[in-house]
């Protein structure tokens, strides 16, 4: 299966159960993966074809900083809504990771697949 990937997207938002997380911007980082007939856009050399992942990475920055959330389920879930139903995307990988909200961890997250 062919994929588009994007890794590291880091997006600032309001995010958190904790009344002290709503008055302030963390960062989370998303690492996507995206299944995608990558074959079609080589063969001519048409960006058409391809899925951006600049766009698609402007795209969830948007919706993802739009307003406040407060689980990273809700993201992981948003953003996989997003892919399937706006870039026709038929599988989709989606982790989250929130850097800096367990001290003892390097960062704790969610991942969840979803297809079409
Ligand atoms: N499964 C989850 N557990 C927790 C979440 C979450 O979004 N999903 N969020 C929090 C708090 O917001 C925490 O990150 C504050 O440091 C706790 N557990």
């Amino acid at each position: 299966m062919d994929k588009v990937l994007i890794q590291g997207l880091q997006i600032e938002t309001i995010i958190g159960i904790y009344e002290w997380e709503k008055k302030l911007h963390q960062t989370l980082s998303l690492d996507l993966e995206m299944a995608w007939d990558n074959r079609a856009a080589a063969e001519h050399d048409d960006y058409s074809k391809a899925l951006c992942y600049e766009t698609v990475s402007r795209r969830l920055t948007q919706l993802i900083s739009e307003k406040p959330i407060e689980l990273i389920e809700t993201v992981a879930e948003r953003v996989a809504t997003c892919l399937l139903d706006e870039f026709q995307v038929p599988w989709v990988r989606v982790r989250v990771m929130k850097p800096g909200a367990v001290p003892a961890a390097n960062a704790v997250g969610v991942e969840i697949e979803r297809s079409r």
